[in-house]
Parts: structure tokens; sequence; C-alpha cells
């Protein structure tokens, strides 16, 4: 989890909204302390801390704002100053599909430079456009073979060479031929240097005149916390068309340094690396940034990935809409989920999901489990899979046929069933005449909650419409604008759960 420690504090010091009854100067001011101790202990810039905290007082007058509103107040001073305070006021290159967009990487020795750029050409890849990559890193042995291999791992073309030793010469024949093959993404590796700004801006140069790249990214390493600063400068007045990463954010608490200080020299920031696996980067926006940092997910970027990976869940709604949950629906969701990527990145972006989030962690544990309840649905028959699993789980020797089929174990099929059970019971309340989505669209009908697709469409005005209807949410929606932001979802869902 990236900043997980200056999370967790935020999210703490934030909390204490929904703890206290009375919002007063006193209160205010020891929340403001929390806050900025978190940021210093994240290694951001006493200035911009200074800066962050005046500008907060500067929005809380006390004076004018009545008590019942202080709380919400309070919380949208704060996270609008924590989102300028990441906000680099300039937004990266777009690429285009259709015509070759030549990306070059520079960056210091060790900084992650090579690793990011097998990440960037997946991360192109899987949203349709053709990538290859350049490797005119000659200067360290091994680059080459380390591209290389990460390339073929990931299936990205990649062009190299083991006897030229001229950077230059490499990447302009390697972008050539790329874009003779008509790729659309053309990302170049270049060469780190130790410490030598000097040496390392040169050859940008130079590759740069070769190459004429569309955009320029320099790689920066989060442990450099607020001396990023100093490098993404010198970046910013040798390449006008540069963006940076910042790489290692998932295991340096100086992560918050690094990225406002990149912001503070308003150096457009494209992506954050948060760990060692090729899916491993996320797209930075500064708003989805803080929000995921305090728990509050990122409805925008899941809808996104959704959106990107072509996620449909029609058949499914129209099964849960008859009261219906099938072996195959569930086999379909858990398919969709890991195609927008590792468990607790997604996790992450469903509001209150946080804290599960943190605790699936980047492990690849849980998408290595999730894998293997894949293979359990490979070794089910086509009839097996369109039922709700009732009869096969009282057949033991398909059971045993399945686990063995899928080189899983009796427990793992019977776990499966079990979550098939539950999902299947809940298809049952929310489907039928009498069940929730019936009811919503009534209400709908009666108060008009969104447009079309009830939930889907307009998930608030649905959630407004059912919370006339049911005290319950309407208690949890109250809470929530006491507390100015989401619920805890879990305790939502909790809470929910049992009145359909
Ligand atoms: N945890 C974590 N490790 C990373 C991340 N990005 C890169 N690394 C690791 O950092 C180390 C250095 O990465 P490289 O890609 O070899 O670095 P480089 O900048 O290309 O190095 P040079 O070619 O010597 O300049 C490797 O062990 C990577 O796995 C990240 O976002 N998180």
């Amino acid at each position: 989890m990236v900043l997980a420690d200056l999370g967790s504090r935020l999210t703490d010091a934030i909390s204490n909204l929904s703890k206290t009854n009375v919002v007063d100067q006193e209160f205010v001011e020891s929340i403001l302390k929390e806050v900025c101790n978190a940021l210093l202990a994240s290694d951001v810039n006493v200035q911009l801390v200074v800066g962050l905290r005046k500008n907060i007082r500067a929005k809380i007058n006390l004076a004018e704002i009545p008590q019942h509103s202080r709380k919400r107040a309070v919380h949208k001073a704060i996270f609008d100053e924590l989102v300028a305070l990441v906000d680099c006021k300039s937004e990266p290159f777009q690429p285009k599909k259709g015509k070759s967009n030549v990306i070059m990487m520079v960056g210091l020795q060790g900084s992650g430079k090579t690793t990011t750029c097998t990440k960037l050409a997946v991360w192109y890849q899987r949203r349709g456009f053709k990538t290859g990559l350049v490797c005119a890193d000659t200067f360290r042995a091994g680059a080459f073979d380390q591209l290389k291999q990460n390339a073929s791992k990931a299936q990205i073309p990649y062009y190299g060479s083991y006897t030229e030793t001229d950077p230059v010469v490499v990447a302009k024949e390697g972008v050539q031929r790329l874009k003779k093959a008509g790729f659309d993404i053309i990302i170049v590796d270049t060469s780190g240097r130790h410490q030598q700004e000097r040496e390392l801006f040169t050859e940008m140069q130079q590759i740069s005149a070769a190459v004429k790249p569309h955009q320029t990214i320099m790689i920066l390493d989060a442990s450099i916390g607020q001396a990023a600063e100093s490098q993404s400068t010198a970046f910013k007045e040798s390449s006008d068309f540069g963006a940076i990463i910042i790489t290692k954010m998932d295991g340096h608490a100086k992560g918050g340094g690094a990225i406002s200080a990149v912001a503070a020299t308003n150096t457009p920031i494209a992506f954050i690396g948060t760990g060692e696996h090729n899916y491993d980067l996320e797209k930075f926006a500064p708003k989805s940034f803080i929000q995921k940092l305090l728990g509050m997910g990122d409805m925008e970027g899941l809808f996104d990935q959704i959106q990107t990976f072509n996620i449909d869940q029609k058949e499914t709604m129209k099964h849960i809409q008859k009261g219906i949950f099938t072996l195959r629906d569930l086999r379909d969701n858990m398919t969709n989920i890991m195609k927008m990527g590792p468990l607790s990145k997604v996790a992450g972006m469903i509001p209150g999901m946080g804290q599960l989030a943190n605790q699936l962690g980047s492990d690849g544990d849980t998408d290595y489990r999730m894998k293997r309840v894949l293979y359990i649905f490979d070794s089910m028959t086509e009839a097996e899979l369109d039922s709700d699993g009732k009869i096969l789980a009282s057949e033991p020797s398909r059971i045993m046929r399945i686990a063995k089929g899928s080189g899983t174990s009796v427990k793992d099929v019977y776990d499966l069933l079990e979550q098939q059970k539950i999902m299947a019971n809940m298809a049952k309340k929310m489907g039928g005449k009498n069940g929730m989505l019936n009811r919503m669209q009534q209400a709908k009908a009666a108060g008009g909650a969104g447009g079309p697709g009830g939930l889907g469409a307009n998930p608030m005005a649905a959630a407004q419409a059912m919370a006339r209807n049911n005290p319950e949410i309407a208690r949890a929606m109250q809470q929530m604008q006491n507390n100015g932001g989401m619920p805890d979802m879990q305790s939502l869902m909790k809470m929910m759960g049992g009145k359909f």
C-alpha cells in the first residue's frame, strides 16, 4: 500500500471529526497539528506544510460557519489543501492511437527506470496501444538482457543491440524500425548515471535530438524525499516536454515528500510506481491519490478501469434482477476483477475498502488464490457453471474430481461453493418481485432516483430514494454528511444486509 503510515495518520486525525460534538478553534488546531506532523514525518518540506496550515486556517472561519456545518467545512478544507499539495497544475502528454508516440525514459542509476519501461509498456498495451521497447542503455552491462527478459515476460516487442556501443545509434535505429512497423507507443530506455546529473542530461539531449520524443519522462526514486525538488527543477529546465514518474512509492515513507516537492515545481507527475510487478504502476491524479490515501476510494478511477477493460456485467445484472446468481456469474465477476489488476489495488478504489486493501497487501498472494479459484471453475462442466451450485455441493464424487482436475483440495472446492451460496442468497434477496432492485425502481418511479439503470446510473440519487423508504439507510447517509465524507462502506453494507 502506498504511504500506508501517512494515510493512517491522516485518516486518524480526520476521523476525530466524527468523534466530537463540538468543533471549536481548539479542536481545529489539534487536528491541524496532527495533519502537519504526519506530513512532516513523510518528509514533506516544512515550508509547504506551513503554507498548507495557513491556507486551511484561512478557509475555516468558525465565526461564519454554523456548528452543524463545521465538520464538513473542516473536512473539505483539509481535503482540498492536501489535493493542492500534490497538484502539479499541469497535465502530462496524452499519446494518440494510430500514430507513433515516442517516449524517452531517463533517470539516475537504480531509480527503477528499466523496470518502469516495461510497466509503462504493459500499461499502454492493456489499453489497446501497439507498444514496443528500445534499449538504448549501452552503459550498464546487462541492461539489455534485463529489458529483454522483462519485455519477453510481458510479451512486449523490443529492440536492442549487443554490439553497438553508441546509445544514440541504437536509439535512432530502434525508433525507426518500430515506427516503420506501425507501433503506437515506442518507449526508449536510456542509461542511468550515478549521481551525475549533468552527464545524464547531456546524453538525454543527444538521444533526444536523434529520436525526437513526444515526451521525456524522468524516473525518480521516492526515497529521495524532498530532494526531488532540485532534480525536478533541473529536469524541467532541460526538457520542456517532460513528466516525472516516482517509483518505489510502496516502500518508502518519504514518498509524500517526493510527490509534494515535484508538484511544487509544477512538473507533471505522470505515474507512480507501487511495486516490483508489471501491474504496479498507477496513473497519478491528485484528487484520486488523496482519496485513496484517506481510504475514501477512487470511484472515478474505478469507472475508468471498468470502461478501459470493457467490463460487461449485463448478463450478471439480468440474472440478479431475476433473483439468480450462478457459478458462471461468480466466475465472470472474478475474471473481470482480475482484468482490472491486483485485488489490493481494485479494493483501494472502493470507498471504505482502504483497510481491506492494506490487509490484502501487494505480495500477489490474494491474486494467486483467486487464480486457483478460477482453476476450480475450469474443471466444472457447462451445466454445473450454469447452476447455483446446490446440487454440486451434494455430490462428493464430483467435488473430488473437480479438486483433482484443478490441482486444489476438496476443502477449496467446498469453500468456493460456500461463497457461491452467500452470493446466490443475496441475489435472491435483491431480485424478484419484492427484491431491492424492484423496490428501487418503484422508488425511482415515485421520486426520481436517477436515469435509466437506477443504481448504476446515479448511485447517490438511488441511495437518496432508498433512504426515503428506509430509516437505517437514511441514518447512514446522515452520518456520511456529518462526517463530511463517505461512510465506512463495509458497515453500510452490513447495515443494509438482511434488510432486503
Ligand atoms: N518496491 C519497488 N521496487 C521497484 C519499483 N520500481 C523499480 N523497483 C526495483 O528497483 C530496482 C532497480 O530497478 P531498475 O529498473 O533495474 O533500475 P534502473 O534505474 O533501470 O537502473 P540502471 O539501469 O542501473 O540505471 C529493481 O530491483 C526493481 O525491481 C517500485 O515501484 N517499487
